[in-house]
């Protein structure tokens, strides 16, 4: 039997984080790793969209995963995205997640070229064959990698016995569903893990059969996630539902800001907890001046929403 129940819970997408000129700041990583820990979360999802993977070196990945893990070793799961859209610098950052200690790497496919699924399941065994003594996670987020993960090709992955999750950030919750069988199917119960995805859909979620939940949107008010999974692990549908109520009307008020949504909840992580952890990258848009009512309005809604817990 895997040892899934490393994975079972919150687990926040790690923001990307700067410092005054937009270099990593491996301090506010830090920082950023040891706030997490203290609020009490499973574990952490490493370079993923929220890390702002694609805008980033392959070095700078590194610097980010090395500093969380100097922070969180033995004290969450770490879950280290190390997809680039190639196969050499990914198979790099696969080996070297598994040189520091991770405990699972994960990948999107490769982004724009639509490529044939024997191409898309060589790309993920060649990372998973970089990193031999450490789980796998596919991440299937088809809105933005433009490829969704398909039962043929997920069926391929269950092939190699280290595919031990799906990520999933698809819309239809029932997908969850259909992974997590075709997982127990290759795998046995108990051995296969489906995130949550969309946070807007955490309850849904769960409810459907995920395991835990991986999102761009804990980090900010992990107080809500961690009360949301504790209800439905009690089987109280009702209140994580008015929860997930509240959490729903942040995240809308969050995305009304002009600047992207992750330099928006940076934003509020600063002025609510004093972590540094600057902007976004272009071409991702920064915060302008009018969004000041924005970020006040959604740091008072998540303020309110965790005094109500
Ligand atoms: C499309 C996308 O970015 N999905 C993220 C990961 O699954 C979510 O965690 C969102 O950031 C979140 O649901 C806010 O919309
Ligand atoms: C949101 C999320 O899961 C990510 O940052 O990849």
């Amino acid at each position: 039997m895997k040892d899934i129940t490393k994975y079972q819970g919150v687990i926040p997408a790690f923001y990307a984080c700067y410092d005054a000129e937009g270099n990593i700041s491996t301090e506010g990583v830090r920082a950023l790793t040891r706030h997490l820990i203290a609020k009490g979360v499973k574990g952490v999802y490493v370079g993923g969209s929220s890390g702002e993977c694609i805008y980033q070196h392959v070095d700078e990945r590194k610097a980010v995963l090395e500093a969380v893990m100097s922070e969180a070793k033995g004290k969450l799961t770490v879950i280290a995205h190390v997809g680039c859209n190639n196969t050499a610098d990914s198979v790099e950052l696969a080996r070297h997640a598994e040189s520091v200690g991770v405990d699972a790497i994960a990948s999107i496919p490769p982004i724009y070229f639509h490529l044939p699924e024997y191409a898309i399941a060589k790309y993920w065994n060649e990372m998973s064959a970089a990193a031999p003594n450490t789980e796998f996670v596919i991440y299937n987020i088809p809105q933005l990698a433009g490829t969704g993960l398909t039962m043929s090709l997920l069926r391929e992955m269950l092939k190699n016995p280290n595919v031990v999750a799906v990520k999933n950030s698809s819309m239809p919750t029932q997908d969850i569903q259909m992974f997590k069988d075709a997982g127990i199917a290759a795998r046995g119960e108990g051995n296969f893990v489906v995130f949550n995805g969309p946070d807007e859909q955490f309850v849904s979620g769960r409810v459907i059969g995920a395991d835990g939940g991986i999102g761009g949107t804990y980090a900010v008010m992990p107080e809500l996630y961690l009360a949301m999974n504790e209800h439905i692990n009690k089987g109280e549908i009702e209140a994580a539902r008015a929860i997930q109520y509240d959490a729903d009307r942040i995240i809308y008020k969050m995305c009304e800001a002009h600047g992207n949504l992750y330099a928006v909840q940076k934003e509020i992580l600063r002025r609510m907890c004093g972590l540094e952890l600057g902007g976004v990258r272009e071409p991702m848009p920064s915060l302008i001046p009018e969004d000041e009512p924005i970020v006040a309005e959604a740091q008072a809604m998540i303020e309110a929403a965790i005094a109500k817990l």
